[in-house]
C-alpha cells in the first residue's frame, strides 16, 4: 500500500485526467446535447455560459444528469437553478493524484472537474478511476512478484486458512514444485511437516531453523505469523539455500584434512631429513660426538659448534632442534652474510614506520620467529662488535625490543651458535665479547674435518651417490676402487660439503656413459697423482708378469717336444691354433 500511495503521490491530476472537452450553451437541446456527446465520445459537457450564482462560470453535467433532465421534462437552465453544482468537487491540475483516489475512497461518486485559473481544463470521472487504480494494482502486483522472484530465498506466505498465496521463483527451484501447483493449496498438504502451520498455531516466529528437504538439499527457515491489528491473517517463510555452502565446507573440510595429512606427511619427511639417524659417519670418535648431541638435545643449554667449513655445523644444529621437540620453528641465520646495518632488524625486527623505507606493518625479527624454538647463529664469529651486548642480553633476559618500540616481548628461544673461526684468539684481538662466549659456550661441539674420519669417505661418498641419482633419475654407479681410494687420500679442506658436490658433478658426468676417472676435476687427480700412478703401475706389472709366465710355459712345451707343435699343444692343453696364435703374440720362432 505504502508502495501505491507513493506512486499516487507522485503523479499529477494533470496526467491522468481526460482533457477533451465538449462545451454547450444552456439553451441547447438535451437530446442535441447527447448526439453531440456520442459523437465525441466524452462522458460529461461543459455548460459556458456566465452564472452569477457562482464563482465559476462553467458548469458540468455528465450523461446520467442529461437523461434525468429530459426524464423530468425539464430544461437545462431549470437544471441549472437546482442548485446541483454545489455537490460537484473541484481539484487543480497540479494536485496529486492521491487527492483524487482518496475523494473516492471517501464515497464520493461523481465527475470531478479539473480547473486551472478558473477554467476547466479536464475532467476525471469514476469508471475511468476505478480502471485506473485496477491497472495500477496489477502493475505494482506484477512488480512485487518480479522482485519475489528475484530474491535469492525461497519465500512462501500462506493465509490463515495455510493456503499458499505466494511462492517465489527461488521456492520452485528449491522444492522443484511449479507456483500453478501449489497455489491455493493447503501448505499441510504438500509438506506435512512444514513450519508455517506451527507458526500460526502457536503465534510465535521461529528463525534459523536447519532443514534437509531432500538428500543433498539443505536449507535455513525463518518463519513468522502476518498480523492484522494483533490478528494472525496468515504467516510467511523465507527459507536459505545453503547446499552449495554444505558442498562447500564439506570440500574444505576434506580439504583441510588432506593438507593435515599432507603437512603430516612433510613434517615427519623433514624431521627424519634432519635427524640425527640421518648423519652419516661410523668413526669411533663421531659417533660419541653424535650421542653427545642427542644428549644435550633435550635441554634448553647454549650450545657453541665448531669445527671447519662443510664440516656440518648446520646439520648437528638441525638434528638438536629436531630431537629437543621443541614446537616453534628451527631458525638459522648467517651473521656472515647479513649487512652489519642490517643485523638489528633482521634479528629483532622493527616496529611499522620505525625508518624511510619500512614496512607499514612493521616485520618480526629472527629472535620473534624462533619463539618457542630454536635460533641458529650461524658463523656468530662475524657478529658485529655493536650487536654482541644486544645478543647477550637476549641470552639473559630472554626479551627483545623491535625497533623504533617501547615494548619488549618476552620470547623463549634455545640458542646455537656455530663458527669456524677460533673465538678465542677473536677474544685476544678485542673482536668478540668475552661475556658473549661464555655465555655460549656452555656446551661446546667440536665436528671434526673430514680428513680425521678418513673410513667415512668410502661411507659419505657411497651415500651421496644413491642420493643424487635417485634426484637424477639415473642408474646407481659404482666407483671404481682406484677412484675410492683417491677420495680416501684427498684433503678435503671443503670437508663434507665439498665431497657432496664432487658426488653430484660425477653422478651428473655419467648420467649418459660409464663412470671415468677423467671426471674427477684436475686438481684433485693432480693431487693425489702418486697413488693413481701406483695404482696404474700395479695393474700393468701385473699383466707383463702373466705375459712372461705365458711365454715360458710355451717355450718349455715346445723344447720338451722337440718343437713336435701338436705335442706341444697336447702338453698345454690348448688347441694347436690357439698355440701358433699365441707363438706369433709372443715372437716365438716355429
Ligand atoms: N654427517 C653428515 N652426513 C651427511 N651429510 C652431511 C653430514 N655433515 C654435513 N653434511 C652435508 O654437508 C653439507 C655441509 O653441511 P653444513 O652446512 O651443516 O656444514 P657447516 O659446518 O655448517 O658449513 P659452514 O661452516 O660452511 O656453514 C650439507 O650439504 C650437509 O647436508
Amino acid at each position: 500500500m505504502q508502495l501505491i500511495n507513493a506512486i499516487l503521490d507522485n503523479m499529477q491530476v494533470k496526467d491522468i485526467m481526460k482533457n477533451k472537452i465538449l462545451k454547450v450553451s444552456k439553451t441547447d437541446s438535451p437530446n442535441d446535447i447527447i448526439k453531440r456527446m456520442k459523437e465525441s465520445e466524452v462522458d460529461c459537457v461543459v455548460i459556458t455560459d456566465n452564472d452569477e450564482r457562482k464563482n465559476n462560470t462553467e458548469f458540468l453535467i455528465d450523461f446520467i444528469d442529461l437523461i434525468n433532465i429530459i426524464h423530468e421534462n425539464i430544461s437545462l437552465d431549470k437544471f441549472l437553478e437546482n442548485n446541483k453544482f454545489t455537490e460537484l468537487e473541484t481539484i487543480k491540475t497540479d494536485d496529486t493524484v492521491g487527492k483524487v483516489i482518496s475523494l473516492f475512497i471517501k464515497g464520493y461518486n461523481k465527475i470531478i472537474p479539473v480547473y486551472d485559473d478558473n477554467n476547466i481544463r479536464g475532467i476525471i470521472c469514476p469508471k475511468d478511476m476505478i480502471i485506473f487504480y485496477n491497472n495500477l494494482l496489477n502493475k505494482t502486483q506484477g512488480l512485487f512478484v518480479n522482485i519475489l522472484d528475484n530474491i535469492h530465498d525461497a519465500i512462501c506466505v500462506v493465509n490463515k486458512d495455510l493456503n499458499v498465496l505466494v511462492w517465489n521463483k527461488s521456492a520452485e527451484n528449491l522444492y522443484k514444485i511449479e507456483k500453478e501447483n501449489i497455489f491455493n493449496r493447503n501448505i499441510k498438504e504438500i509438506f506435512p511437516s512444514a513450519l508455517l502451520p506451527r507458526v500460526l498455531e502457536e503465534g510465535n516466529t521461529y528463525e534459523n531453523i536447519f532443514n534437509s528437504p531432500r538428500e543433498g538439499c539443505y536449507n535455513i527457515i525463518s518463519a513468522k505469523p502476518l498480523l492484522d491489528n494483533d490478528e494472525i491473517i496468515g504467516g510467511v517463510s523465507c527459507d536459505k539455500d545453503i547446499s552449495e555452502l554444505i558442498r562447500i565446507s564439506e570440500l574444505l573440510n576434506k580439504t583441510q584434512l588432506n593438507l593435515q595429512v599432507l603437512e603430516d606427511q612433510v613434517s615427519n619427511l623433514n624431521e627424519s631429513r634432519f635427524a640425527f639417524s640421518k648423519i652419516i659417519g661410523n668413526d669411533k670418535k663421531f659417533r660419541e660426538i653424535i650421542e653427545f648431541s642427542k644428549n644435550i638435545s633435550k635441554s634448553t643449554i647454549n650450545v657453541l659448534i665448531t669445527g671447519e667449513s662443510g664440516t656440518g655445523k648446520e646439520v648437528f644444529a638441525r638434528a638438536i632442534h629436531m630431537e629437543s621437540g621443541r614446537k616453534g620453528y628451527f631458525v638459522p641465520i648467517n651473521c656472515s652474510a647479513i649487512p652489519g646495518e642490517l643485523m638489528e632488524s633482521e634479528l629483532f625486527g622493527y616496529k611499522g614506520g620505525a625508518f624511510t623505507g619500512s614496512s607499514r606493518e612493521g616485520k618480526a625479527g629472527k629472535f620473534e620467529l624462533a619463539h618457542k624454538g630454536t635460533i641458529f647463529l650461524d658463523e656468530i664469529g662475524d657478529m658485529p662488535l655493536n650487536m654482541q651486548p644486544k645478543i647477550l642480553r637476549v641470552i639473559e633476559d630472554g626479551i627483545i625490543t623491535r625497533i623504533g618500540s617501547e615494548n619488549s616481548v618476552k620470547i623463549d628461544v634455545r640458542i646455537i651458535a656455530a663458527t669456524n673461526k677460533d673465538l678465542r684468539k677473536l677474544m685476544n684481538e678485542g673482536l668478540f665479547r668475552k661475556d658473549l662466549y661464555y655465555r655460549l659456550n656452555s656446551v661446546i661441539i667440536d665436528l671434526p674435518p673430514l680428513r680425521k674420519r678418513k673410513l667415512d669417505v668410502p661411507l659419505l661418498a657411497n651415500e651421496f651417490i644413491k642420493e643424487f641419482c635417485i634426484s637424477y633419475g639415473t642408474n646407481i654407479i659404482e666407483l671404481p676402487q682406484d677412484t675410492m681410494e683417491i677420495l680416501i687420500n684427498h684433503e678435503w679442506e671443503g670437508n663434507i660439503r665439498e665431497l657432496r658436490n664432487l658426488i653430484e658433478r660425477i653422478v651428473i658426468l655419467s648420467k649418459h656413459n660409464k663412470f671415468d676417472i677423467s671426471y674427477l676435476p684436475n686438481d684433485l687427480t693432480a693431487q693425489n697423482w702418486d697413488i693413481l700412478s701406483t695404482l696404474r703401475q700395479n695393474s700393468t706389472g701385473l699383466n707383463d708378469k702373466m705375459n712372461n709366465k705365458e711365454k715360458e710355459l710355451i717355450l718349455n712345451a715346445l723344447n720338451n717336444s722337440n718343437y713336435n707343435k701338436k705335442k706341444a699343444a697336447e702338453f698345454l692343453n690348448i688347441p694347436r691354433s690357439t698355440l701358433y696364435f699365441k707363438m706369433k703374440k709372443h715372437n716365438i720362432e716355429a
